[in-house]
């Protein structure tokens, strides 16, 4: 056997990434359905929603309210995603969001515009802000994000040396102010990495942050997800975000909607797991039940592909699931 981890944390990224990327908006209550059924799962992490303008995504317009919505399970964190000042403090404003102190890095410069009105310099800057803000409401500094960290469908490929000078600029801001490293999250927002980049770029931040969690946030736009999660597993990755049913996209990094596979699928990677005897600590069936209630809820057959296997028939979802998926028409 080779140096996979025993265990492994998805966090759950559907109900924020998969629903951003849908042309119309779903009811509140079935998008509460949806959490509510990932929730009985076990998942440890659920990102519900963002605190972005309502006029650049419409989907996101009632973060506040869809909060309110869900039931709270104990052992899960219900965190939310914000990429300025106004959404920090609306999330704060939120009593029922679990703040996470997320840093935001870019690497290149027409995304960064795009997607945060600013420069990636810009944008590095604004991280000594929240920083400071985090330090000082005592909110744990615990992820920071490199977007496109591997390509970007409108900046073109990354170089190397591009992630590296954002994560040693990270180690300076961290030591500066004497506190611990984040996890380090290298995101291929779009979907550009493959298994071999993945190495090689894990294996470089971790010569620079050796102390540091490494965390991949993965798309399968091109089919390569499974295959990237597996490589990332061989270089002892621990953290991952996915998406229930492979749902998920950015509308702004020029993907198209409805048809390309989104984010890594988070039951087909727990299933993988479980048969490389890796503990995830989530119940299959009970996440297979709610990957079908997004199918329901989201209206056509998602990229997801254990639930569609017809290997766990047989499986009958117990009362409460079955109560919140009766509940969706
Ligand atoms: C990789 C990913 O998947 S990330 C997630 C996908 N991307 C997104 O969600 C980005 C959505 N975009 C936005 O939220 C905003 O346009 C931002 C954050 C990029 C730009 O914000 P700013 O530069 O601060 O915007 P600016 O000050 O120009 O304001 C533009 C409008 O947006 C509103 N706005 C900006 N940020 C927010 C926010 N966090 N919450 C609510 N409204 C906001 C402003 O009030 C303003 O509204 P108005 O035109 O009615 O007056």
């Amino acid at each position: 056997m080779s140096n996979l981890p025993t265990s492994v944390e998805f966090h759950e990224e559907g109900p924020r990434e998969g629903f951003q990327m849908e042309p119309k908006t779903y009811p509140r209550a079935d998008r509460a359905a949806l959490i509510d059924a990932l929730s009985l799962s076990g998942l440890r992490q659920i990102q519900v929603a963002s605190f972005v303008s309502a006029r650049a995504v419409p989907q996101m317009a009632d973060t506040s309210e869809l909060f309110a919505a869900i039931i709270k399970r104990p052992g899960t964190r219900y965190t939310a995603l914000w990429l300025n000042d106004n959404g920090f403090e609306r999330a704060r404003a939120c009593e029922q969001v679990d703040l996470d102190g997320k840093l935001m890095f870019y690497t290149t410069e027409p995304f960064s515009q795009r997607n945060n009105n600013c420069s990636v310099a810009e944008m590095r800057e604004r991280q000594l802000g929240w920083l400071d803000r985090y330090i000082a409401l005592g909110i744990p500094v615990e992820k920071a994000y490199v977007i496109t960290a591997f390509g970007c469908n409108l900046g073109g490929a990354v170089p190397l040396s591009v992630l590296t000078d954002q994560v040693r600029w990270l180690v300076d801001a961290c030591a500066d102010r004497r506190v611990p490293l984040p996890a380090v999250y290298l995101a291929d927002t779009m979907g550009w990495a493959n298994p071999e980049e993945i190495k090689r770029r894990v294996g470089a931040v971790r010569a620079i942050v050796p102390e540091a969690q490494i965390g991949l946030h993965l798309h399968d736009t091109r089919g390569v997800g499974g295959a990237n999660v597996y490589a990332a597993l061989q270089m002892g990755v621990r953290l991952f975000d996915s998406s229930v049913a492979g749902l998920g996209g950015c509308p702004f990094a020029g993907h198209t909607h409805g048809g390309a596979a989104g984010n890594i699928c988070t039951e087909d990677m727990v299933f993988m797991c479980q048969e490389l005897g890796i503990e995830t600590g989530i119940d299959l069936e009970a996440l297979i039940e709610a990957s079908l209630l997004a199918e329901r809820v989201i209206g056509r057959t998602l990229s997801g592909r254990v639930m569609h296997s017809g290997s766990l028939k047989g499986f009958r979802a117990g009362q409460r699931m079955q109560e919140i998926c009766g509940a969706v028409r």
